[in-house]
């Protein structure tokens, strides 16, 4: 933890257009949101250490306080994988053939994690707010705009890609996750 006060805007060091876009809607409100790009090296370990490594080299390279987040799809068959590493999955099958991914598999089950982290600067040690949504992955249903969003069907019997986007806000992982960020904010002092 840290005794920093927060500042007046969050500074969301992030390259996804659509994570940006929800996370926007999301804090519309409660915090301003900036947003820069940095390509940040992402290592490799559980979602937990990946995100608290991407806050503190954000931190580094902005030189400043940053908030950064990772998403996980995580498969039950598969003992969590991929996880963190989902992004190199979707890139390689993309969205119409992820679901291949189980093919093999009885058990469906997917489960959407996503990990905020918040860092008040260079050598500060951040903080994480996680959020986690259960669902199946799917062959892919609606329109293929957001990596993995039309292949994950969640209770609701839609995927978050046939869902409206404040539907979707409300039972997401992200949605969750920030749930406990604007919690967390607001029993903080302000600078
Ligand atoms: O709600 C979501 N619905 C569907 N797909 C999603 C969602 N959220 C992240 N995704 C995708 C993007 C990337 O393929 C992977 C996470 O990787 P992740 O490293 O966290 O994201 P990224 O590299 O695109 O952006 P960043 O610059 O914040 O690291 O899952
Ligand atoms: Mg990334």
């Amino acid at each position: 933890m840290t005794s920093t006060p927060v500042p007046k805007h969050l500074n969301f060091i992030t390259g996804n257009k659509n994570k940006l876009a929800e996370v926007q809607a999301i804090l519309e409100g409660v915090i301003e949101l900036r947003n820069q790009n940095v390509d940040l090296v992402e290592i490799q370990g559980t979602v937990e250490e990946v995100t608290l490594d991407k806050a503190r080299r954000a931190a580094e390279a902005i030189g400043g306080p940053v908030l950064v987040e990772d998403t996980c799809l995580c498969f039950k068959a598969m003992n969590d994988l991929p996880g963190p590493y989902i992004k190199w999955f979707m890139l390689s099958l993309g969205p119409l053939e992820l679901h291949k991914m189980l093919s093999g598999f009885d058990d469906k089950s997917a489960q959407a994690v996503c990990t905020f982290g918040y860092c008040a600067g260079p050598g500060h040690e951040p903080i994480t707010f996680q959020g986690r949504t259960d669902g199946k992955l799917v062959p892919s249903r609606g329109p293929t705009v957001f990596g993995w969003d039309s292949c994950f069907e969640t209770q609701t019997g839609q995927t978050y890609a046939e869902m409206e986007k404040v539907e979707k806000n409300k039972i997401s992982h992200r949605g969750k996750a920030l749930e406990k960020l604007k919690e967390w904010l607001a029993s903080q002092p302000t600078a």
